[in-house]
């Protein structure tokens, strides 16, 4: 098949390389000036597995504004939910009605936004358990060992045709152990509650997400938390995908056995003093709840948490740049 990412960052070069090393052609399209122009300048990427056996992929990737390719099967889309919205509106000159969109960003907010540039049957959505790291401008570490993740996916029709199910089998050649579900949103909202409990609270604690399952509280911490997320999901009419138990299940799977030394890339943007997701997880939970009348009062709690941490963090980076500058200016009176 022929697909073109958008959103060459850590999930998205995880996607296209293995896409393309299992026989498909992939082009790359990605906005973040330092990473493209260094992918440019090495002729690929310098892909790790687990910080292991560096090496050089070649792979082709432009800038939005200078890619015209229209002959794609499918775009997958791998971006922050916060950039979403630009890139759409610098990518559009290259969309049309044939072509498939797969994602699997975590957080709610981005079908709405690709359900106004491509038709509902068009779009195929999911979740992935998969756990990857952008080291920098033009390296990639793949956490954990080939085929060890695995993921979700559905139409937003929920009705699966030819090109849905030739996607499965390209996915399960490139190692991703995709399922295909016809539950749409009951698909999307188990990522998010999984994100809403281990992204959130390991980023806020700084930890790895086996440090957060292995203290003795977790599981009532994390009960607490998928109860409240079911309660105002139950409400929305969405029938979830797992139980409350099975949620829990899979935190724990997920956090002790398959990514266990993963910091779950919350912590990497929160780290790199960038933005968060939290307002697309924690915040999705909570505007749900209220639109039914209910308070989910534990995200609630939490989203102010992340924001007055991004808020410190960023204060601090204010003032370490002001006293840096004085100093300078100390020195040369
Ligand atoms: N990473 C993971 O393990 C998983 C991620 N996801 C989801 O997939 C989607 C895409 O996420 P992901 O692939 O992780 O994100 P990316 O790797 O795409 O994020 C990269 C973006 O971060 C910014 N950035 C700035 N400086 C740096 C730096 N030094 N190193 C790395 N990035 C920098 C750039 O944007 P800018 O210049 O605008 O700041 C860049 O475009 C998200 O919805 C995420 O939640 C889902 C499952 C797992
Ligand atoms: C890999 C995983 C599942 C860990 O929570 C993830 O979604 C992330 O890092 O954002």
């Amino acid at each position: 098949m022929k697909f073109t990412v958008v959103g060459a960052g850590a999930m998205g070069l995880r996607y296209g390389v293995l896409l393309q090393e299992a026989g498909n052609e992939v082009d790359f399209v990605d906005a973040w000036q330092p990473h493209v122009d260094k992918m440019k300048e090495q002729g690929g990427v310098y892909v790790t597995r687990d910080h292991e056996n560096e090496h050089l992929v070649p792979v082709n990737v432009y800038y939005p504004e200078e890619y015209t390719n229209q002959d794609q099967d499918v775009l997958v889309f791998f971006l922050k939910q916060m950039q979403l919205e630009d890139m759409l509106k610098r990518c559009k000159h290259f969309f049309n009605d044939k072509q498939y969109v797969l994602t699997c960003m975590n957080g709610m907010g981005h079908v709405e936004k690709l359900l106004q540039y491509f038709k509902p049957e068009k779009i195929i959505a999911g979740t992935a358990l998969v756990a990857t790291i952008l080291d920098g401008p033009g390296k990639v570490d793949f956490v954990g060992k080939p085929g060890a993740g695995s993921m979700n996916m559905a139409n937003y029709t929920e009705k699966p045709d030819d090109v849905t199910y030739k996607l499965v089998e390209e996915l399960k050649k490139a190692n991703f152990n995709p399922n295909l579900t016809t539950n749409f949103k009951g698909t999307l909202m188990a990522k998010v509650v999984f994100n809403s409990v281990v992204n959130t609270l390991c980023t806020l604690f700084e930890i790895k997400m086996v440090e957060y399952a292995s203290y003795a509280g977790a599981d009532e911490m994390s009960m607490q938390l998928i109860n409240e997320a079911y309660d105002v999901c139950e409400l929305d009419g969405i029938k979830m995908l797992n139980t409350r138990q099975e949620e829990l299940d899979s935190i724990n799977y997920v956090s002790k056995v398959a990514n266990p030394l993963h910091y779950p890339s919350m912590y990497q943007d929160m780290s790199k003093n960038r933005p968060t997701e939290v307002d697309y997880i924690n915040g999705y939970l909570v505007s749900l709840g209220k639109k039914h009348g209910y308070e989910a009062k534990t995200h609630e709690f939490l989203a102010h948490l992340v924001h007055l941490a991004e808020h410190n963090r960023q204060a601090k980076t204010k003032i370490n740049k002001l006293n840096t500058k004085m100093e300078k200016r100390a020195v040369n009176f």
